[in-house]
């Protein structure tokens, strides 16, 4: 039964790429249904090669790959295939499909995957320059957000209804890091309400704990980490612009005393983090010294370096 079943799967594909409306019927019973999260057609078999023939004729270079098939003692096969529509758009899709005994489809059911979104974790000491450079990726590349683990801390302890405001405003004063439980349930809203494909998480992670608040509540099924944009800087200069970022920011810790806090608490904290990445190859260094327009070029290639990377 089982290597029936991949025959007769395998030849199903062979003649849907050929896009033969006559053949594709042929393979159909009688009676036979198709369904997929776009349409519906059926329940005769003349129907179902028009819905097919419909989307030959909509996307003229549309072929299928077989990932892998599964079978069991039943009629029906399961194929892991891939609907690749063009050079740029390849669909994860899983097909149920039940034959009868002479060996014609009776139902078909396709189930699409949704990709993941894409995450560029964006690091570096206090003052690298990631909020700058964040704000150009937005501004030049529209499928990305940009979501500061800080900027959604501080906008939780403006709010007067926020059981962590006050434990916030003391962590950050003090250039800590605050619970991750607490950091995390903030970045996933805000992703949520962007509606984007891809994110630029910046200031995060900082810490082991962040790294495993992550992986816990998003981890490799909610997105796709590509890496790590990592701003390098010398401390010294990273004073001096904090320092004068805070003339105008009105931040609580754009002063010396939680500036210096910062720097322990990164190199302390997040150095570990940014070495762990490297050793998984998953860091893009950039040199943070020179002036920002000279840091976006840098920026620029590598996320259309991850932009390119096939979904997953
Ligand atoms: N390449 C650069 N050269 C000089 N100044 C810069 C450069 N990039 C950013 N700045 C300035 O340095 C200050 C800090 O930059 P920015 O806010 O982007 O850093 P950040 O890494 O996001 O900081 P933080 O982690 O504290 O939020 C800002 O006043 C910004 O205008
Ligand atoms: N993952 C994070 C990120 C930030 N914080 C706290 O916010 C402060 C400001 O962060 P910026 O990235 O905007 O500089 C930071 O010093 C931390 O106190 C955090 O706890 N966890």
């Amino acid at each position: 039964m089982a290597e029936r079943l991949r025959e007769l799967t395998t030849t199903y594909f062979k003649v849907w790429n050929s896009h033969d409306q006559a053949g594709i019927e042929a393979l159909h019973s009688e009676k036979s249904t198709l369904k997929d999260w776009n349409a519906e057609h059926g329940p005769t078999r003349a129907d179902v090669a028009k819905g097919i023939a419909g989307i030959w004729k909509d996307v003229p270079t549309i072929k299928i790959e077989i990932v892998d098939l599964f079978t069991s003692v039943t009629n029906t096969c399961v194929a892991s295939i891939r609907v690749i529509v063009d050079a740029a758009t390849t669909l994860k899709v899983t097909d149920v499909i039940e034959y009868d005994d002479a060996g014609l489809v009776v139902r078909l059911d396709a189930y699409v995957a949704q990709p993941k979104p894409k995450v560029l974790f964006v690091l570096g000491g206090p003052g690298a320059g990631k909020g700058t450079q964040c704000a150009k990726i937005v501004e030049e590349f529209s499928d990305w957000a940009h979501i500061s683990a800080g900027d959604c801390l501080r906008a939780e302890r403006q709010d007067p209804n926020s059981k962590d405001g006050e434990l916030i405003e003391q962590i950050i004063k003090e250039g800590k890091i605050v619970p991750v439980a607490i950091t995390v349930k903030l970045l996933q809203k805000a992703m949520v309400a962007s509606k984007k494909s891809c994110f630029l998480i910046d200031g995060f992670p900082r810490n082991l704990d962040n790294v495993t608040g992550w992986k816990e509540n998003v981890g490799e099924l909610g997105a796709q980490v590509c890496g790590v944009l990592y701003y390098e800087a010398k401390e010294d200069e990273l004073e001096k612009r904090l320092l004068s970022r805070g003339e105008t920011s009105g931040r609580s810790d754009d002063n010396i005393d939680s500036i210096r806090k910062r720097f322990k608490t990164y190199i302390s904290e997040t150095m570990p983090i940014i070495d762990e990445y490297k050793a998984k190859n998953l860091v893009y260094t950039v040199d943070g010294m020179p002036p920002a327009d000279e840091v976006w070029k840098v920026t620029q290639g590598i996320v259309r370096q991850v932009e390119a990377m096939p979904p997953m």
